[in-house]
């Protein structure tokens, strides 16, 4: 007999997810962690970003306070303060993920790193641990990229950025995606000098141009410099005694521009954490992306093993790092592992994602590029932009917008929110194309007024608006009017 049903290697979103379920279905589950209990999106992702941007956007709504009429001094950070509140959001949700808790549920919490000595077995903290099933769940962590010069200065990642006891007088980030783009206006909006240094032409390359625009746009009057389209082609150390800073790093990019900062953070990917699991003694396949899985997340090369969360690859087509996938897996897993219900598989057509900059950026499904790349040729974008939100108007915030994309037949791809807490108006999209309801029943809705939510029912009404004015229709009110 084995020693356990499920062994779970890592305690961040997805494998906490995996042995709460599979602990409360009544199974034997061991569940090893090395590090923080909670993982990336408690410790060093998600809640420590959120929380610094809350932070900075706390300034900046100060900062613009003369717009309502009302006169503010500018806002002094209190470094220490900020710090104080991070650190505290993350105490406030680590008991629903500690160790204790967990164990009071009946899983075996092993604070040690786990790796795999056979194709049944786990070994970790000097046990061995025999499994009927296992679940790996080790995450991602930053990519730390082969740039000359990088091993001669110092350099941060998401670990070790929430930890600066002093705030970062320029700091210069590396990559302009997700975490570069909600670290450089958190630190603008407390007051630090910030340089986003993007390789590719603009940040936020995989977002929609025009939603992207709008991010640029809160970025630049954020005061946040960005340098976009250029790769760096070597880090330098910043003298000692440069009147620039005591001490530092200057980014050289490949058109010999030098841009000299006080820290570096490097935000230019993620990598699966494969390093130490010996997955060759487990007989389990993986590859740069991470590993490989079919397409309900089993491995395609040990049938007791299956992956989650960040560190997993179904069908090759990468991972979706995020900690809503991360829950998404974990109830894949308990449909395919343990009920071994045939069919289960990853679906990402309705997954949201969202960029936490004040304006955020939501997309759930597909935006207009990615729908043409898949071959929709014949689509339907329809716009709303907030300056014709009532809402947006009376909260002096008319700058955003919504696109639908949406196939000629009505059927919705894909919606894009740039607005104030777009993320809160992301689920209706997720449901209307998860569930594939008609364009009709979002421009059909009732939404309470005024709410920035209107926009999207406006903006499906625009579907509906040559239908409406049609000369058919015309023509039928025209004999409609003539009854008596
Ligand atoms: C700065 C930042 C901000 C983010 N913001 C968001 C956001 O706002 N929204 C969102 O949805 N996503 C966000 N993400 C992504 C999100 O954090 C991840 O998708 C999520 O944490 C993945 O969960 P996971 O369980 O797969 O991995 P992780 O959280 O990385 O957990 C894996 C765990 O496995 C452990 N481990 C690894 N190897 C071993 C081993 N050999 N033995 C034992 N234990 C091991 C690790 O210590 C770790 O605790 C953010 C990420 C970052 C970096
Ligand atoms: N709000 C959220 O949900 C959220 C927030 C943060 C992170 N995340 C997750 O974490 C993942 C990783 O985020 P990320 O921002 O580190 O990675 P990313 O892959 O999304 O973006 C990295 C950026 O760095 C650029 N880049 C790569 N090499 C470079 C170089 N040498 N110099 C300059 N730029 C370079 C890339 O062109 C890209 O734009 C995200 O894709 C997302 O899944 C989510």
């Amino acid at each position: 007999m084995p020693d356990f049903d499920v062994v779970v290697i890592g305690a961040g979103a997805a494998g906490l997810s995996v042995a709460a379920i599979g602990a409360g279905l009544g199974l034997k589950v061991a569940l090893v962690e090395r590090g923080r209990m909670g993982g990336d999106c408690l410790n060093y992702g998600c809640v420590p970003s959120k929380a610094m941007l809350a932070a900075g956007h706390a300034a900046a709504e100060a900062r613009a306070a003369g717009r309502f009429g009302i006169r503010l001094a500018p806002p002094e950070i209190d470094w220490a303060g900020v710090r104080a509140h991070v650190q505290g959001a993350i105490a406030r949700i680590a008991p629903n993920d500690s160790a204790a808790r967990y164990r009071g549920m009946g899983v075996e919490v092993i604070e040690a790193s786990a790796h795999f000595t056979a194709p049944d077995e786990i070994e970790a903290g000097g046990r061995r641990l025999t499994f009927r099933r296992a679940v790996i769940a080790a995450g991602s962590s930053a990519v730390i990229p082969d740039l000359p010069g990088l091993d001669g200065v110092p350099w941060l990642t998401n670990e070790t950025l929430f930890d600066l006891e002093e705030p970062p007088g320029h700091l210069l980030i590396l990559g302009g995606g997700p975490i570069g783009v909600e670290m450089a206006q958190a630190h603008a909006r407390l007051g630090c000098l910030v340089t986003v240094i993007e390789s590719a032409p603009r940040i936020l390359a995989r977002e929609d141009d025009e939603l992207a625009e709008g991010v640029r746009a809160a970025l630049l009057a954020d005061g946040v410099t960005l340098a976009e389209g250029q790769p760096v082609a070597r880090l330098e150390q910043l003298e000692p005694d440069s009147p620039a800073a005591t001490a530092g790093v200057v980014a050289v990019l490949a058109d010999g521009k030098r841009i000299a900062g006080t820290h570096l953070l490097l935000a230019v990917g993620r990598a699966p954490r494969l390093a130490g699991l010996d997955l060759v003694a487990g007989g389990v396949e993986a590859g740069p992306k991470g590993v490989r899985t079919r397409a309900d997340l089993r491995s395609v090369s040990n049938r007791r093993v299956w992956a989650v969360g960040d560190i997993a690859d179904p069908e090759g087509i990468g991972p979706r790092a995020f900690t809503h996938v991360a829950g998404q897996h974990a109830g894949i897993v308990v449909r395919s592992m343990l009920f071994r219900l045939p069919g289960t598989k990853v679906d990402y057509a309705a997954l949201p994602r969202v960029t936490y900059t004040d304006p955020e950026l939501a997309q759930v499904g597909l935006t207009e590029a990615e729908a043409r790349a898949a071959g929709h040729d014949d689509l339907r974008i329809h716009r709303w932009p907030l300056s014709e939100n009532d809402r947006a108007i009376a909260e002096g915030r008319p700058e955003g917008l919504v696109k639908l994309v949406v196939t000629a037949k009505g059927r919705l791809l894909g919606a894009g929110l740039l607005a104030p807490r777009a993320g809160e108006m992301a689920g209706l999209y997720g449901l209307m194309i998860g569930r594939r309801l008609p364009l009709s029943a979002l421009a059909g809705m009732v939404l309470p007024y005024p709410t920035l939510s209107e926009g999207g029912k406006r903006a499906a009404g625009e579907f509906y608006t040559p239908k409406l004015l049609s000369s058919f229709t015309k023509r039928l009110l025209g004999l409609l009017k003539r009854l008596p």
